[in-house]
């Protein structure tokens, strides 16, 4: 560790792993009631169960990206962080919010109230005081940042880091614009939905991994950012109006089924150029980085995103195929890659990367971590393929010959019995993973130990 306020991060890394456990343990019970449709149905139904396996993926992905910037803005700033008691403030709203969250979600209470109760909007049903708790840790965090930058060193990733997490934080102010029409609501609500993930996310997902690239590969700067000066240039382009592909049926004007179709389309190319581009640093690198599951995760990363929302996302995008396929298991097996290969495999990368640094422990329980990367990215490209047949079923029978959304349902079992197969590898995955991280390996210290430990080699 070169600064000392970078162990703020450890404090997030580990909030945010917490509610990753949470997160996936939910989907596996999500996954469960749709091969046991009862199964827990009058304590906590479905539709709750949902909604916390959703929404702490959000708050977990976020409070990911806090720490990453909690982590590499100090070397990046070449300065401490302004503020580290602004910083766990920060940290102290975001957990109180978590679990306000929760209990609202189980029990259900203050049903209809703006301020206390639950929103019905998929992923924006956090109370409306837990809304106001996110803008104001966001405005503590991009206080905190900007001005450790502002006094700092200036950098690319800095920048394009601080430009991505100032747009989350903006667009998360559409959390509030709610229309009572049902069609602007819609508009609106896929600001902050699509113009995250497609947008403002994917620079904060550049810059982490030409951070991660930098450490790792050891290639120049100047190449790095030149790299990520293209894939934020084809990112907003694309992304921006790329929105238009959630127009189509929602009673907007019919010109956006074309602007929809042709800029999503190009929305391949930013996840084309990250994969490319962690490649070519590879290829290029000049340094052999002790910490390998770290880089694992990163070319991971790149590859499952241009998979999972690059390949995933171009197939059901264009107006004649949404046409058919529009809500259906397609869109569920996109969403869970598209996630997992971007934001969650990233996040895992990165702290990959910094726990053992932070921890100041040189290279940990490295194999274990790649058995997990394995398994749980195993465990989700299985679930993607599964989905994608049992969505093509459901989109033959449901739109094609026009049956009844339950009797398709009732086709499907077989196929939501493997996906709960490849939800238990995917926990299996998180469970090593969080083990990988946090439970020291045993070593027998050698003779000579001391003097090699001075400096971290996995810094
Ligand atoms: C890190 C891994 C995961 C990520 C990123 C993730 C992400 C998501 C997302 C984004 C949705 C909403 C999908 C949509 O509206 O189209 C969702 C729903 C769901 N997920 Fe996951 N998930 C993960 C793991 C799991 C696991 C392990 C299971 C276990 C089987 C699971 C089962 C489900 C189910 C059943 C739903 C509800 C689908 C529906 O409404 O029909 N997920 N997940
Ligand atoms: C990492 C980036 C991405 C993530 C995390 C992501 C995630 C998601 C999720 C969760 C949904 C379901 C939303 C809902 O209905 O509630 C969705 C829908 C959709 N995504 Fe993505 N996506 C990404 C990138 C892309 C890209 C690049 C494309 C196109 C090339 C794309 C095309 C679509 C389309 C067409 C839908 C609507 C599906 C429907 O009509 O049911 N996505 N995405
Ligand atoms: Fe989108």
């Amino acid at each position: 560790m070169k600064f000392e306020t970078q162990k703020i991060a450890f404090a997030y890394f580990t909030f945010a792993l917490i509610l990753f456990a949470v997160q996936v343990t939910g989907g596996l019970l999500a996954g469960l009631v749709y091969v046991i449709p009862n199964f827990l149905s009058d304590i906590l139904p479905f539709n709750i169960i949902r909604m916390l396996h959703t929404n702490s993926l959000i708050v977990w992905l976020i409070t990911g990206f806090f720490g990453a910037a909690y982590f590499l803005v100090p070397e990046e700033a070449e300065r401490e962080i302004h503020s580290p008691l602004l910083a766990y403030i920060q940290l102290a709203i975001l957990v109180v919010g978590t679990i306000g969250v929760v209990i609202t979600y189980v029990f259900n209470i203050f049903e209809g109230n703006w301020l206390l109760g639950k929103d019905g909007r998929e992923f924006l049903e956090q109370p409306g005081w837990v809304k106001l708790g996110i803008v104001a840790a966001a405005l503590i965090f991009l206080y905190n940042i900007s001005m450790t930058v502002l006094k700092g060193r200036k950098t690319a990733i800095s920048n394009i880091l601080i430009v991505g997490l100032w747009g989350l934080a903006l667009l998360f102010l559409f959390a509030f614009v709610n229309p009572e029409n049902l069609a602007l609501d819609k508009q609106y609500w896929w600001y902050v939905v699509h113009l995250w993930v497609e947008g403002v996310w994917e620079l904060i997902m550049a810059s982490i991994l030409a951070y991660l690239m930098l450490k790792l590969t050891g290639v120049d700067r100047e190449i790095v950012e030149k790299w990520l000066y293209v894939i934020v240039a084809t990112a907003l382009f694309s992304g921006i109006l790329g929105t238009g592909h959630h127009y189509y049926w929602i009673g907007t004007p019919g010109y956006w089924q074309w602007i929809g179709s042709i800029f999503s389309s190009l929305e391949v190319i930013p996840f084309f150029a990250m994969m490319a581009f962690a490649f070519v640093m590879v290829w290029k690198g000049r340094r052999d980085h002790p910490n390998k599951a770290a880089l694992l995760w990163a070319l991971g990363c790149a590859t499952l995103a241009f998979f999972g929302a690059g390949v995933w996302g171009f197939l059901h995008t264009l107006h004649g195929v949404n046409y058919y396929t529009h809500g259906t298991q397609i869109t569920a097996a996109h969403g869970h890659l598209a996630f997992f290969g971007a934001y969650v495999a990233l996040n895992l990368a990165i702290m990959t990367y910094a726990m053992p640094i932070l921890k100041n422990r040189d290279p940990y329980n490295q194999v274990l971590n790649m058995a997990a990367f394995w398994l749980m990215s195993g465990g989700m490209v299985f679930m993607t393929f599964v989905l994608t047949f049992a969505g093509t079923v459901q989109t033959h029978l449901q739109r094609v010959r026009g049956e009844d959304y339950m009797s398709v349902q009732a086709e499907l079992p077989l196929f939501m019995w493997m996906r709960f197969g490849a939800g238990v590898a995917v926990v299996l995955g998180v469970l090593l993973f969080l083990y990988a991280i946090f439970v020291p390996k045993k070593e027998i210290i050698k003779p000579g130990k001391q003097v090699a430990e001075a400096t971290n080699p996995a810094e």
